[in-house]
């Protein structure tokens, strides 16, 4: 039983013992003038036995007492003009407090800077953002430094005694919109310098999400690690104080435009897996689109939203990204053979004359140069290349009719792509299909084959050691400067294993909830 319960499990026994008490000597009253029947006599004689009589006393007692909670006595070093002064007293634990204190360097004075969320002080409701505080334990903090009043606290356990001066009202800043956000880079506190107080930051990486508590203070947000143990908020950097860090970042140390060192490989595969079972060159295809890394993208934080597909409803399409002679198109055609019925890709668009065994929208959609170029002006292909004086690419369109016909559409792009794909329509699904050791690419790759162009003619040759670093270096910069649009990375060692991660994977897209920008899920 708690002890609130026994207060008013004993203030009722009080009540009805008052009552009692006034009946009985009523009662008694009454009794001695009336004549003295049988029944009267055995009354008064029960009302005068000693365990009634001791009961009425043992009210009298207790009723006496005081249930009141009983405050420590105050100090008496208070100023008489000291007005509203608040003495507080917490019982710490190894818990921190949960507050972060501030000095004004023109008045000297020390004040609560921030209340961390579901800290003990938070839970506490005493202490509020502006209050000032006096001493802690007796100790005056005038003149002393924030650490050391830190040190102080540190130090305490069990009761601490604070005087404090509270501050103005600060209601209805408190910011209760639930934002949740995925981080798209790493932070540790211990690193930052700028950091108020790197004991209430909190670390997180890249591909957390956060559910972000205040956004009180315009640069330093609290948040904590959605689905982490952790009750209590951190602090973390804001987003527009972060961008502003990666902005200056960038341009004292980076005035270069980072160019993409890649083969011109461009278009290679949206436009090769096919029905033909035929592969072209690696190299056939050159992008026309920027492959220059976006600067203006600075990868902060995203707010998602939880997204679970409804049964019956589009499929999301399913991008996968990774370097060439990885294995995409491997784990493309696996999928398609595993369920046919389910997986589907898009047909490319060419402006190449249509040789005899092929039909107009089986291997292609066969369209004049002409249109092509009408289509590439009003942005109607995701990626687009040129070789041998003619035109191939992926259309935005094609994407549209595998998804109509409610299949799964998969997809593969060079990773600068993503950002056109990124849209509330198709609510990508990316995949990163990253190659494993270069030790295990040689045990793995002994039967692979690369398909080169040779003049005008097909030909396949093993994978060497160069394709093989070239394949980690490309796969490591795509990581670098890509990795927070990937929602899923598999490394493809044995294939077999690869792909039923990537089967596994893609069962859960389309049953379970997922963490999607939240612009997604307003439509
Ligand atoms: N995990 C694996 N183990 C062994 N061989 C693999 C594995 N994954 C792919 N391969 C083989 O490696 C070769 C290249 O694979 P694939 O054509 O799928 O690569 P890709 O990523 O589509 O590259 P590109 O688009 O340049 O062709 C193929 O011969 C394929 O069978």
């Amino acid at each position: 039983m708690d002890s609130s319960t026994t207060l008013t499990r004993i203030k009722l026994l009080l009540k009805m013992n008052e009552f009692l008490d006034i009946v009985l000597n009523r009662v008694s009253e009454e009794l001695q003038t009336k004549p003295l029947s049988a029944d009267i006599t055995e009354l008064l004689k029960l009302l005068s036995k000693p365990h009634v009589k001791s009961l009425l006393s043992v009210h009298d007692t207790v009723a006496q007492k005081s249930y009141d909670p009983e405050l420590p006595p105050l100090p008496d070093n208070i100023d008489d003009d000291e007005d509203s002064v608040k003495i507080i007293r917490l019982v710490k634990n190894k818990e921190p407090l949960g507050a972060t204190i501030k000095k004004d360097e023109k008045t000297g004075a020390i004040t609560i800077a921030r209340i961390m969320k579901g800290g003990a002080a938070d839970r506490s409701g005493l202490i509020h953002v502006g209050d000032e505080l006096k001493e802690v334990n007796g100790i005056p903090v005038e003149g002393k430094k924030p650490e050391d009043i830190i040190q102080i606290l540190s130090q305490s356990e069990g009761a601490i005694t604070f005087k404090v001066v509270p501050g103005p009202e600060t209601e209805g800043l408190s910011n209760e919109h639930k934002m949740y956000v995925k981080v798209l880079f790493d932070y540790d506190p211990e690193e930052d310098k700028a950091i108020p107080c790197k004991e209430a930051g909190m670390a997180f990486k890249k591909g957390d999400v956060l559910r972000v508590m205040s956004q009180e203070d315009a640069t330093w947000w609290q948040a904590k690690i959605e689905g982490g143990a952790n009750p209590r908020a951190g602090l973390i950097p804001s987003k527009h104080f972060q961008e502003r860090r990666f902005a200056l970042r960038q341009q004292t140390s980076n005035t270069q435009p980072q160019k993409v060192s890649r083969k011109p490989s461009g278009l290679r595969r949206s436009f090769r897996l096919s029905k033909r079972g035929k592969k072209t060159n690696k190299s056939m295809y050159e992008c026309k689109k920027s492959e220059q890394y976006d600067t203006a993208d600075v990868p902060t934080y995203e707010e998602v939203a939880p997204y679970c597909r409804a049964h019956g409803a589009k499929h999301r399409l399913v991008v996968l990204v990774g370097p060439t002679g990885v294995g995409l198109n491997e784990l493309k055609r696996k999928l398609l053979i595993s369920d046919p019925q389910h997986f589907s890709v898009t047909i490319p668009h060419t402006s190449r004359v249509k040789r005899n065994q092929e039909s107009d929208g089986v291997e292609y959609h066969f369209i004049s140069k002409h249109l092509f170029e009408a289509d590439i002006h009003n942005n109607k292909f995701i990626e687009y290349g040129e070789y041998k004086g003619s035109y191939y690419g992926t259309s935005l369109d094609s994407i549209r009719s595998v998804i109509a016909k409610n299949k799964v559409c998969l997809l593969d792009v060079q990773p600068h792509s993503l950002k056109h794909l990124r849209t509330a329509e198709f609510k990508p699904y990316v995949v990163f299909v990253k190659p494993p050791s270069i030790e295990r690419l040689r045990e793995t790759r002994k039967n692979a084959q690369m398909i080169s162009w040779k003049g005008d003619k097909d030909s396949s040759k093993p994978l060497t050691d160069e394709d093989f670093q070239e394949m980690i270096s490309a796969a490591q910069l795509m990581e670098n400067q890509s990795s927070h649009l990937f929602d899923l990375v598999i490394v493809n060692d044995e294939l077999a294993s690869a792909f039923s991660e990537l089967r596994q994977a893609l069962r859960k897209v389309e049953t379970e909830t997922h963490w999607v920008p939240v612009s997604w899920t307003h439509s």
